[in-house]
C-alpha cells in the first residue's frame, strides 16, 4: 500500500469510528453498520466478480447460510459471538463449496443459472425447514455479548468496523498474493493459466469458497444488526444488488466495493424521499458536467460521447423538480441509473475516476521497485540426467476433428538437450500437435511419453508442472497484469504458502513473495524486457510480448518448453536477439520444440526438424537435409529454400 492511500484509509476509518460519538441519532450509525457489513460481503464477491470474472447470482444465499447459521447457533445452542462467528465462517464457505465444485464446471449463462438455483433453494430451505430455522416466522437474536457484557449499539458498530478492516487487509493480501495472481490470470487467459500449472479449475473454486467465508461473516454480523431475521431478505433482489454494488462502486477495488455497498443501501433511502432525491440528481447533474469538462480538457473522450451523460444526468435533475412525489417512479429512477452506469462508467466509479485523475503509465498500486535483488541465473538448469535419451516420445498420434484429421499417425521423437524445429505450411498440425503435447487436446490415438510418464488424459496443469512449458501462437498473456506479475504466474509452482501464511504476511509467504520477485525480474531481464516489468502486458508491443510469454513459460522451471512461432512479429534485430536467447535456453539443459516459419531461424537453431504437411509427418532429419527433400520443396518451402 502507497503512502497516499495509507493516509486516507487512517482518515477515512478515523471518521468511521468517531461517527458514533459525533451523531447520536441510532438510525445513521445502524445505517453505516449495515454498509459496513455490505462492504465484507462485496470484498469477498470481488474476488469472483472482479478477479476471476465469474458471475455469481447466489451469493444472498450465502449471505442467508451466514445469518442462518449465526440464528440458529443462537437459537438453538446459546453458542456466544466468538463460536458462532468462525462458526458462520466455515459453514457458508463449506456451502460455497458445495455450490463452486459442480457449477464452475459450466461458465457464463450456465453459471449465472446454477447460482441463482441455488439462492432461490437456500431461501426455500430456510423457509421449509421450520424445526432449525423457525420458517417464516424468523428468528429474533439479541445483540452480541463479549466478555459477560452484552454490546451497546455502538461497541457493536466498532466491533464491525474492526471486522470490515480486518477483512480489508485479509482480501487485499490475498489479492496481491499468488493466489491473487492466479485469480486474475485466470480471467486473462484460462488456457494459458491452465499451461503455467495454475488449475483453472480448482482457483475458481478457492475463489469461490474465499468469497462465500467473506459472505458467512457478514451474513451473520447482518443477523446481530438486525437482531432479526427471516427466509425473505435473502431474495433475488438482494443478489442482484450486490452485483450492482461491485459494479457500481468499481470492479477490482475494495474502495469500489465500500462505495459500492454504500450506494445499495443508502440510494433506496435516498428515493423514498424527494427532497433528497432533487439534491443527490442537482449533485450528479454537476459532477457529471465537471467530471466531461475535465474528461473532454484532457482529450481522455469526445465532446460528442459526453453529451448524453450530461444532457441526461441534467434532466434527471429537471425532472426531479417537476415531480410531485416520486413514490410511483421510485423503481423506475433506480433502473435508469442503473442503466446509465452500466452504460457509461463500466470500470464502476473508482475505475472512472482513477481514469479521470492518475496518469497510468504503470499499473497502479502495484509498481515493483525496479533497483536491488535480480537473480543473476534465473533460469534453473533443467536437469541433464543421461543426456541424449529421448526425453519425449510420440508414437501414432491421431487427432482428429470430426472427419478432419488435423494430425494423422505422427511420430515424435525427441532428444534430451536438443533444439528440434517443427515445421510445415499453413494448417499442416503443428499447433495442433503443441496443444495435443500439453492437454489442451486428448489425442483420438497414439501415445506419448515425456520423461517416462504418459502425457495423455492429464490435465494441462498437470503436464505443465511436470515440466512441460510454451508459448502460444496467439499471445496468450494476462493482460491487466504486468509484465511481472506474469512471470509470477509462472512461478506459482514455487510457493509452498496458504491462505493462512498470506493473510498473516508469516515469513514464509514473505520469502518466498520476495524470491519470486527477484526471479521476476531475472527472467524479465533475460529476455531483454528490464524497463518494461511494471507496464501491463496489453501496453507491450506485440514482439515484446511474445518475449514476454517466453520469460513466463522459463518461470515454470521446464525440462521441455514448446516456441509456437515466437519470431512472428519481431523486428530483424529482434529475431536476431530471439536466436541468442533460444540457444542460451538450450544452454541451460532445456530441451525446445520450435515451430516458425522464418526459415533462417529453424535453419540457425535446430539440430533436428520435423515436417508436416496435411497432419502428416513427411520428412525429418538436420536442417540441412530437410531443407534439401524434395518432399520438403514441394510441399512447403515451393522450390525456394534458400
Ligand atoms: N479445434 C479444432 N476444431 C476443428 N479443426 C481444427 C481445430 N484445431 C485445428 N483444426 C484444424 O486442424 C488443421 C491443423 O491446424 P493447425 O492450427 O494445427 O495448423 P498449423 O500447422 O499450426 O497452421 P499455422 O501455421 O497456420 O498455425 C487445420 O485444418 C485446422 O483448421
Amino acid at each position: 500500500m502507497n503512502r497516499k492511500s495509507l493516509i486516507a484509509g487512517v482518515i477515512g476509518f478515523g471518521i468511521l469510528a468517531v461517527a458514533p460519538l459525533l451523531s447520536h441519532n441510532p438510525y445513521y450509525i445502524h445505517m453505516i453498520g449495515t454498509i459496513m457489513i455490505y462492504a465484507i460481503l462485496l470484498f469477498g464477491l470481488d474476488i469472483v466478480v472482479g478477479y476471476t470474472g465469474q458471475v455469481s447470482l447466489g451469493h444472498a444465499g450465502l449471505f442467508g447460510v451466514g445469518s442462518y447459521t449465526a440464528g440458529v447457533l443462537f437459537l438453538k445452542l446459546g453458542l456466544p459471538l466468538w463460536m458462532i462467528l468462525p462458526a458462520s465462517v466455515l459453514v457458508t464457505a463449506g456451502f460455497g463449496a458445495l455450490l463452486a465444485l459442480p457449477a464452475l464446471r459450466v461458465s457464463g449463462p450456465y453459471l449465472a443459472m446454477v447460482t441463482l438455483a441455488f439462492g432461490t433453494i437456500i431461501q426455500i430451505l430456510i423457509n421449509e425447514m421450520d424445526f432449525l430455522t423457525e420458517g417464516p416466522l424468523g428468528i429474533k437474536i439479541p445483540k452480541p455479548s463479549l466478555g459477560g457484557m452484552q454490546l451497546s449499539e455502538d461497541a457493536f458498530y466498532w466491533m464491525v468496523l474492526v471486522l470490515m478492516i480486518i477483512s480489508l487487509v485479509v482480501v487485499d493480501r490475498i489479492l496481491k498474493s499468488q493466489l491473487g495472481r492466479a485469480f486474475e490470470a485466470l480471467r486473462g487467459s484460462p488456457v494459458a493459466s491452465d499451461c503455467m500449472g495454475v488449475s483453472v479449475y480448482r482457483y475458481k473454486v478457492y475463489a469461490f469458497v474465499i468469497s462465500a467465508g467473506f459472505a458467512g461473516l457478514a451474513g451473520s454480523l447482518y443477523s446481530y444488526s438486525e437482531q432479526y431475521i427471516s427466509p425473505n431478505t435473502y431474495n433475488f433482489e438482494l443478489t442482484v444488488l450486490f452485483l450492482l454494488a461491485v459494479i457500481m462502486g468499481g470492479r477490482k477495488s475494495r474502495v469500489g466495493s465500500m462505495l459500492g455497498a454504500a450506494i445499495i443501501v443508502i440510494l433506496p433511502k435516498l428515493l423514498d424521499d424527494l427532497e433528497m432525491f432533487r439534491v443527490v440528481a442537482s449533485v450528479l447533474a454537476v459532477l457529471m458536467l465537471v467530471g466531461g469538462a475535465i474528461a473532454v480538457s484532457k482529450k481522455m473522450t469526445t465532446p460528442r460521447a459526453m453529451a448524453l451523460p450530461v444532457v441526461g444526468t441534467a434532466a434527471l435533475a429537471g425532472f426531479s423538480f417537476w415531480l410531485q412525489s416520486i413514490t410511483d417512479w421510485r423503481l423506475s429512477v433506480f433502473g435508469l441509473m442503473i442503466l446509465f452506469v452500466v452504460y457509461y462508467l463500466q470500470d464502476g466509479i473508482v475505475g472512472f475516476v482513477r481514469n479521470l485523475f492518475v496518469r497510468k503509465s504503470v499499473a497502479s498500486g502495484r509498481a515493483v521497485v525496479l533497483s536491488g535483488g535480480i537473480h543473476k541465473d534465473a533460469i534453473m538448469n533443467a536437469s541433464r540426467t543421461g543426456g541424449g535419451e529421448e526425453l519425449l516420445i510420440a508414437k501414432g498420434v491421431l487427432m482428429q476433428f470430426g472427419g478432419l484429421k488435423a494430425i494423422n499417425q505422427v511420430d515424435l521423437f525427441v532428444k534430451r538437450g536438443t533444439i528440434h524445429g517443427l515445421i510445415g505450411p499453413n494448417g499442416s498440425g503443428k499447433s495442433t500437435m503443441m496443444n495435443v503435447l500439453t492437454g489442451i487436446y486428448v489425442p483420438t490415438a497414439g501415445s506419448i511419453e515425456f520423461a517416462g510418464r504418459s502425457v495423455v488424459g492429464r490435465t494441462s496443469s498437470d503436464i505443465a508442472l511436470s515440466g512441460i512449458a510454451r508459448t502460444f501462437q496467439n499471445v496468450q498473456l494476462f493482460g491487466e497484469m504486468t509484465a511481472l506479475q506474469n512471470v509470477q504466474v509462472g512461478l506459482h509452482h514455487s510457493f509452498a504458502s496458504n491462505i493462512v501464511d498470506v493473510a498473516l504476511h508469516t515469513s514464509r509467504y514473505t520469502r518466498e513473495e520476495a524470491a519470486s520477485v527477484e526471479r521476476g525480474l531475472g527472467l524479465i531481464e533475460f529476455v531483454g524486457l528490464s524497463d518494461l516489468a511494471n507496464e501491463e502486458a496489453r501496453n507491450l508491443p506485440y514482439g515484446k510480448q511474445r518475449l514476454l510469454e517466453i520469460a513466463r513459460a522459463l518461470a515454470l522451471d521446464p525440462q521441455l518448453l514448446l516456441l509456437d512461432e515466437p519470431a512472428a512479429g519481431l523486428t530483424a534485430p529482434d529475431i536476431k536477439e530471439l536466436i541468442t536467447i533460444i540457444r542460451k535456453i538450450r544452454d541451460h539443459g532445456i530441451t525446445v520444440i520450435l515451430i516458425e516459419h522464418h526459415m533462417d531461424v529453424v535453419m540457425g537453431v535446430c539440430d533436428n526438424v520435423s515436417v508436416l504437411d496435411f497432419g502428416q509427418k513427411i520428412a525429418e532429419g538436420k536442417p540441412a537435409e530437410v531443407q534439401a527433400d524434395e518432399k520438403v520443396i514441394e510441399a512447403y518451402l515451393g522450390g525456394t529454400a534458400t
